[in-house]
């Protein structure tokens, strides 16, 4: 496994960061929960399908609505691996995961994920369908970079990548890259992708939170203390 640093500071790609098994078997857990966006809340506005872990997010506000409680135990596996890998440090461990759901002619608009909420790190693991996604700089939008993200990546981005540019995801059906050997184009087709992100919240990204769901569960989240302490 090899993290492949891009042009962009701050910005890598491990290939084939999980098997075709493994995706195959995240496929099966995340298409028997249920799904939100698409008319469905917390973000019925959206197109995209979405499932919320950790703490549900809104779009549309920008804010973190509520704490959802741990992880669901099919990420354990890629969080252990994100610690074996050196990827994160232990007090870096993701307490969030959207999964997002892109059908062909879907995708994310420009944005910055909110500095003020999420941690330094946010990382997101591509299945099924590749894409590119493309990383605008907020200062001057001609600073442009393109990367490709393949089935069963992950995508690491930090420092300059993660503040400093917006990244998106385009409707296109069909995109373009220079990736060949003597630097013609190559192509892709795009269909289903489904991504998982994992961020950290920051205890500072949960001022205002509307609603709160406290379990006695998970005693030992220090951020579940923490807000039952403050509310
Ligand atoms: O689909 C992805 O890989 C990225 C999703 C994303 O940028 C976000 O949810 O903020
Ligand atoms: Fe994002």
């Amino acid at each position: 496994m090899q993290k492949k640093a891009t042009a962009l500071e701050g910005l890598y790609v491990i290939e084939d960061f999980i098997t075709e098994t493994e995706e195959q078997e995240l496929i099966r857990a995340i298409d028997s929960r249920s799904w939100c966006g698409n008319g469905i809340a917390p973000n019925p506005e959206m197109k995209r399908r979405t499932q919320h872990y950790g703490y549900e997010f809104s779009y549309r506000y920008r804010k973190i609505m509520q704490n959802l409680g741990p992880l669901p135990t099919f990420t354990d596996f890629i969080v252990k691996r994100f610690k074996q890998q050196k990827i994160i440090d232990f007090e870096d461990e993701p307490n969030m995961c959207i999964i997002n759901e892109y059908e062909a002619g879907q995708g994310i608009m420009p944005h910055t994920d909110a500095a003020t909420i999420f941690g330094p790190i946010i990382l997101s693991l591509s299945l099924l369908s590749s894409c590119l996604m493309k990383f605008t700089h907020s200062n001057n939008s001609e600073t442009q970079f393109l990367t490709v993200l393949p089935p069963r990546s992950l995508l690491i981005m930090t420092k300059s990548s993660r503040y400093d540019y917006k990244h998106s995801i385009s409707k296109d059906i069909t995109e373009w890259f220079d990736g060949g050997e003597n630097g013609e184009k190559q192509e892709i087709i795009r269909s289903r992708r489904v991504s998982l992100t994992f961020r950290t919240v920051r205890s500072s990204g949960m001022d205002n939170v509307v609603g709160f769901c406290f379990s006695i569960s998970f005693p030992n989240d220090d951020l579940s203390l923490f807000k039952m302490i403050i509310l």
